[in-house]
């Protein structure tokens, strides 16, 4: 089953387009998870099994594993998640980007160490650095359009033949690099105007879509800006609003995960017709 296959049926099986991202940050852990050293494999799982009825998607966030030398207890939570919950796409958000001989290895580490259904992309370095990615046919390669974050109109905001740099990202993938029909685009909640332009160049290309929840986008701007015609085409995610959401609330932290992300996709599916 391709990426999008997977994604399409996660869509439809639990009526979701929440994305639940995992970025866990030793410092906002609860306290049980602190100086334990399989500390984030367990509250990952914990949440992970909270959400799992009520996302579309998983996508952990390499940078928070990798800076503390915890990439032994990703690959155990992707094993757990694909094991447990195999009809879920885990998302490896990593934004990597480097020449093929190197790109080669990170898809490596991508789809075959980690097992993910997808890996994030930096599309600056061009086609031959997206290749080695695309080589592996089943997967899914979600490539940097117009990002979540205000600096992100340096660069993807310069004109460029009249247009801003980030439609012509979307164009070329939509037109060139998506032959194989694996390629999906980031395009931040934080922009719903950029995104609704998005989705004019891109038809129903799957769109990953951060910026809800701690960033403030706002889910009904960005819902009817990104939605495709039969109401899906995004992953939502939100990651600290719902890993923390403990700290609005005083529950049990995985109780409270639920009861954010479950409000999450409601407000989401509000949007959707
Ligand atoms: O590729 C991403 O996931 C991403 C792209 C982008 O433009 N903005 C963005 O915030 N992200 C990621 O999405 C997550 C957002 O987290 P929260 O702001 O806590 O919901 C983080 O893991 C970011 O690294």
């Amino acid at each position: 089953m391709t990426f999008i296959d997977k994604l399409s049926a996660a869509w439809a099986a639990n009526d979701s387009l929440l994305c639940v991202g995992l970025d866990p940050d030793m410092a906002r852990l609860p306290a049980q998870f602190q100086n334990n050293p399989q500390g984030i494999y367990q509250f990952c799982t914990e949440i992970i099994d909270a959400t799992a009825d009520l996302a579309c998607s998983f996508k952990p966030q390499i940078a928070y594993f990798a800076a503390l030398g915890a990439e032994d207890q990703l690959e155990k939570i992707c094993a757990y998640a694909k094991e447990n919950y195999p009809h879920i796409p885990m998302i490896l958000d990593a934004k990597r980007g480097d020449i093929g001989a190197t790109a080669k290895q990170y898809a490596r580490e991508a789809f075959d160490r980690y097992g993910a259904d997808a890996v994030t992309v930096n599309p600056y370095m061009g086609s031959d650095t997206v290749e080695p990615y695309m080589e592996w046919s089943d997967r899914g390669v979600i490539i940097l359009c117009r990002t979540s974050n205000a600096g992100g109109s340096d660069l993807q905001f310069l004109k460029v033949d009249g247009k801003p740099l980030y439609q012509h990202v979307a164009k070329l993938v939509a037109e060139k690099w998506n032959a194989n029909g694996q390629c999906a685009l980031v395009v931040g909640a934080t922009f719903p105007e950029e995104l609704a332009q998005v989705r004019g160049i891109v038809g129903d290309m799957p769109l990953l879509v951060p910026g809800i929840g701690a960033q403030g986008g706002d889910i009904e701007a960005t819902v009817r800006a990104g939605r495709t015609y039969n109401g899906t085409g995004m992953m939502i995610n939100s990651s600290r609003a719902i890993l923390y959401a403990t700290q609005q609330g005083g529950e049990d932290f995985a109780a409270a995960a639920r009861r954010v992300a479950q409000e999450t996709r409601d407000a989401i599916n509000a949007h959707r017709a």
